[in-house]
């Protein structure tokens, strides 16, 4: 059973990663001998229970601010913030950390109130202060989510009343600045008003949160249903959910629209909260989340229109998560855009078709629909990586300017501001 094969496979990893569980490497009994184990907690004072310690064979067990932690040796060493191990001014690491002995453990160990000292069997000192433990260690950090979100369904987005930035307060002000980042953080989405029409005031807007991400549609592209391109965004089509440029390696982060001219009827932007979805399916049937999770796929974009050719392929689960904390971080969903399938096999291949109708069921009920007429001035920025868009068929003459942003500056921009990102 594929579902099997891939626990099998990930526990295996872990046991590789992992060597103090059960994969025996033989080395280990070489200096278990020579170097026996401490197996005796140490408290700080007798009276005292916020913080004890103890040696192990191939690890050090902490117990402090009610957070036990596991520390390997090498860890411990390669970690060392001491000024020949790291630079303080720039944040790198000085130490190689390939000339650590991988058998090494600490000839003393002390801590007193604060910190925690190390001295190595070449006489180096390293000192780590209790609470950066505490932060730093896997123990204290799985706990925490990365991106903190609020999940959405039309109701839940339209009750929050997320107000709209205006672009002044937006490009001149700091706290516009972060309001708007704020919003775009925990809903995925954001808009900006008041922005003049045009394609050059889009991009100085875009540019103010973080770079343009230079495609094969260009830097700024601009499009009405000219059929100009190879795609149904060039046309007057409906298109349903999904989320843009799945056939890259690394999907764009962020799409900005802005509809600069509309006279027709129709058009209306369709936004849907893909993170809320997959929640749901997590919920209801964890097993075809995991599998939406493992299988890859490829999705791809084709095109041999006047002078354009372009052939890009990128491979990808439908739902991406940090492996150590099961967090969601990026989803992958064009029906349009995704490629033959030829990554599974055919007995996976129908189960992950069941997970794939489950989520979608998900992403089309109307209760998570958020409909939204663009209007010239009205900035609309859309997290790629989270939010699904789509639109409604229309008539007339419409144009529409945007752009794609990196992902890795937007979330710099508010790191710098202060905010968890
Ligand atoms: C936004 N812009 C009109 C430039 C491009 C549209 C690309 C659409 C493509 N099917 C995708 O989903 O990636
Ligand atoms: O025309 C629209 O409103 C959006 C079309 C679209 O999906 C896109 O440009 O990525
Ligand atoms: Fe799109």
């Amino acid at each position: 059973m594929w579902c099997h094969r891939l626990t099998h496979l990930f526990s295996s990893t872990r046991c590789l990663l992992n060597r103090g569980s059960g994969h025996q490497i033989s080395w280990q009994p070489r200096y278990r001998k020579s170097l026996p184990a401490v197996s005796r907690w140490h408290h700080m004072a007798p009276a005292s229970l916020n913080c004890a310690w103890q040696l192990h064979g191939d690890h050090l067990e902490l117990r402090y601010a009610e957070t036990l932690m596991r520390f390997d040796y090498v860890w411990l060493r390669d970690h060392c913030r001491s000024a020949s191990c790291y630079n303080t001014k720039t944040n790198q690491r000085s130490l190689d950390t390939a000339s650590v002995d991988l058998c090494i453990k600490p000839k003393t160990v002390r801590v007193d109130e604060t910190t925690l000292f190390l001295t190595w069997p070449d006489g180096h000192v390293t000192r780590y202060g209790l609470e950066w433990l505490v932060k730093n260690s896997y123990e204290g950090q799985k706990q925490q989510v990365m991106h903190p979100r609020i999940l959405w369904n039309a109701e839940i987005y339209q009750q929050a009343q997320v107000p709209s930035v205006d672009c002044q307060n937006f490009l001149e002000t700091k706290e516009g600045l972060k309001e708007f980042l704020q919003n775009f953080l925990l809903y995925g989405i954001a808009f900006v008003e008041n922005v003049p029409p045009t394609k050059e005031d889009t991009e100085i807007l875009a540019e103010r949160i973080s770079l343009i991400r230079e495609t094969i549609y260009g830097r700024m592209w601009y499009f009405t249903s000219d059929f100009s391109r190879g795609d149904t965004a060039y046309t007057k089509l409906a298109l349903d959910r999904h989320t843009d440029t799945t056939y890259f390696q690394e999907p764009c982060g962020i799409q900005v629209f802005h509809c600069l001219k509309h006279e027709g009827t129709g058009g209306r932007t369709l936004l849907v909260d893909g993170f809320y979805a997959a929640e749901q399916v997590l919920q209801r049937a964890p097993e075809e989340f995991e599998l939406l999770t493992k299988v890859p796929l490829k999705h791809e974009y084709i095109e041999n229109v006047m002078g354009c050719h372009n052939h890009m392929i990128g491979v990808g689960p439908v739902l991406n998560i940090y492996p150590w904390n099961n967090e969601l971080y990026l989803l992958r969903y064009n029906n349009y855009d995704r490629a033959v399938i030829n990554t599974v096999p055919y007995d996976v291949v129908h189960r992950w078709y069941a997970a794939h109708r489950t989520l979608t069921t998900e992403l089309r009920r109307p209760e998570n629909e958020l409909w939204v007429k663009l209007k010239p001035g009205k900035a609309l920025f859309v997290d790629n990586w989270r939010i699904l868009h789509g639109r409604e068929s229309f008539t007339g003459y419409r144009q529409l300017c945007g752009c794609y942003l990196t992902r890795d500056d937007m979330l710099n921009t508010a790191r710098f501001l202060g905010l968890q990102a």
